[in-house]
């Protein structure tokens, strides 16, 4: 299966996908960060589509449609979200059941773009990462796997978000992988 990974952070998440052996294609992140080196130093094409040249109002369908054309110019059948920053509801039709997402939170709680912080602000005990199918709407479709993380008491947004990436970078290769072969339930 030829895979594609979006991407827009630090790319550690991409490292363990690439360190699980799962054959990746193409990385796209929509800005300049470490993701692109993380891709060529493993000899993996990276492509920047840079969210900031669709304009000052942000022509959403229009990006969405530019990434969609360089996954299918290069074939990718799966296609699996490692911390991408920009929404792309369109890309769930493009990809039916195939576009992968991971959250660093226990869904359907904390949704969006700034999930750890929301769970520190609501002082909950326990919250963690999911993964799941993306549907068009954002961080609401089925679930693949998930897993807690206790928060300690002095925990900050960024101790707290690292404990999470350290599961995430565990489960999702490993839910990937399974996806792949077809033997989730
Ligand atoms: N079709 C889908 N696309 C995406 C889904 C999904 O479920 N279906 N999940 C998101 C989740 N996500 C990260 O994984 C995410 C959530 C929210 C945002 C966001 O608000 N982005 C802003 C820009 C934020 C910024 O750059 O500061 C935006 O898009 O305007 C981003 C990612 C991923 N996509
Ligand atoms: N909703 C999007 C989102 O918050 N995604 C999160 O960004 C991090 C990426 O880490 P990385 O850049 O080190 O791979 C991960 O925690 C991922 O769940």
């Amino acid at each position: 299966m030829r895979i594609g990974v979006l991407a827009s952070g630090s790319g550690t998440l991409l490292e363990a996908i690439l360190a699980d052996g799962i054959p990746v294609e193409v990385v796209i992140t929509d800005r300049p960060c470490r993701a692109v080196e993380v891709a060529e130093s493993a000899g993996v094409e990276a492509v920047v589509v840079a969210r900031d040249s669709f304009g000052a109002d942000f022509d959403r369908d229009g990006y969405t449609d530019r990434v969609v054309a360089e996954l299918r110019a290069r074939d990718v059948e799966l296609v699996v979200m490692a911390g991408f920053g920009t929404v792309m509801p369109k890309a769930a039709a493009e990809f039916p059941g195939r576009l992968l997402n991971t959250h660093p939170a226990l869904l359907p709680s904390f949704k969006g773009w700034h999930a750890v912080r929301e769970a520190l602000a609501a002082r909950v005990k326990v919250t963690g990462c999911t993964v799941h199918i993306a549907t068009e709407v954002m961080d609401e479709g089925p679930i693949l796997s998930q897993e807690a993380v206790v928060v300690e008491p002095d925990d900050t947004e960024d101790s707290l978000h690292e404990r999470i990436k350290e599961v995430e970078r565990r489960i999702y290769p490993a839910t990937i992988r399974r996806f792949i072969e077809g033997t989730l339930p």
